[in-house]
């Protein structure tokens, strides 16, 4: 075992978040990564407060920040799940640090997304819109179904998740579509129909549909339905655990330590 001021030190930002929090504890219990610092948004309860005992345990000698910058400067990986104005920001500084951005924020514009691809062009950038094993697996099963099957059959992803997420279609289910539109040998974005609403017409052959469900503490649920004549398949996965996203988080952060700058994603982390 490696001594533990060896390890790669790891910052998680949105610390106090449902998966910032997540991510404290999964890095805790890890051999193989050491926490050196937590870092929230400026205004927020938690600044300047031990982490250890803001989140109702012991004392872990982790100081709470809003400072990115001063932070990221003693780190090998920044582990961010947050929002993607903030994700942007720390991407260019986790960059300058020459840290591994690990990032699972979703709901990024277009615009965002090429600022993410300028500084990866200086570090290594990891992001997916799920980092999960299972998901991940169903990306590929979608791909390869959407292969094999004519646009006879209709593509419908349908995902659920708790009452706070503030973006839709997830991140996951335009994962699952990109990978459905590829299998199909198509643009997702030309084929994309989300958000149905009012007399819509019938549905327009080929298109890949979203609908996003709300509600409660729903983890994340995601099915993608292949609708044919007679027949139907579905593909379906259940997160009851948010641990599963920080896992992929904690794996993506050790396997980007031996890669060159780029962006990566869970795919090329898993090996699928
Ligand atoms: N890729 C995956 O596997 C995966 C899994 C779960 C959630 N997510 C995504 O992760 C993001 C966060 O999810 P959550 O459920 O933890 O949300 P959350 O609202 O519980 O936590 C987000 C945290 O980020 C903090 N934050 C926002 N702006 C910040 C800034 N500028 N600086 C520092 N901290 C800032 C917030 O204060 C909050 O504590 C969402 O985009 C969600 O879709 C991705
Ligand atoms: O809780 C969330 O928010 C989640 N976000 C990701 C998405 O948008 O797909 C992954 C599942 C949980």
């Amino acid at each position: 075992m490696q001594p533990e001021q060896d390890l790669p030190g790891v910052v998680v930002t949105g610390v106090s978040g449902r998966m910032g929090q997540m991510l404290v504890k999964l890095i805790g219990a890890s051999e193989k990564l050491r926490l050196v610092g937590a870092v929230e948004r400026e205004g927020t309860p938690w600044i300047g407060r031990d982490l250890g005992e803001a989140m109702g345990g012991a004392a872990n000698g982790v100081r709470v920040t809003d400072d990115p910058l001063e932070a990221f400067a003693k780190a090998q990986a920044v582990i961010d799940f947050t929002a993607p104005a903030a994700t942007v920001e720390f991407a260019a500084l986790a960059a300058q640090a020459r840290a591994v951005h690990v990032i699972g924020t979703t709901g990024f514009e277009a615009g965002q997304l090429a600022k993410l691809t300028a500084a990866s062009r200086h570090a290594v950038i990891v992001r997916a819109g799920n980092m999960s094993l299972g998901v991940n697996l169903l990306t590929r099963l979608t791909r390869k179904v959407a292969e094999a099957l004519d646009a006879d059959w209709d593509i419908e992803i349908v995902e659920a998740h708790h009452r706070m997420k503030v973006d839709a279609p997830s991140g996951t289910a335009l994962m699952l579509g990109q990978a459905a539109a590829e299998g199909r040998g198509v643009a997702l974005e030309g084929h994309r129909d989300s958000g149905r609403d009012g007399l819509t017409g019938a549905r327009k052959r080929g298109d890949i549909g979203f609908a996003a469900i709300r509600g409660g503490d729903i983890v994340g649920e995601h099915d993608v339905i292949f609708a044919g004549e007679g027949e139907r398949i579905i593909l379906r996965h259940v997160a009851t655990d948010r641990a599963i996203f920080a896992r992929g988080a904690l794996r993506a952060a050790l396997w980007g330590q031996d890669q060159k700058p780029g962006e990566y994603d869970m795919m090329d982390v898993l090996g699928l």
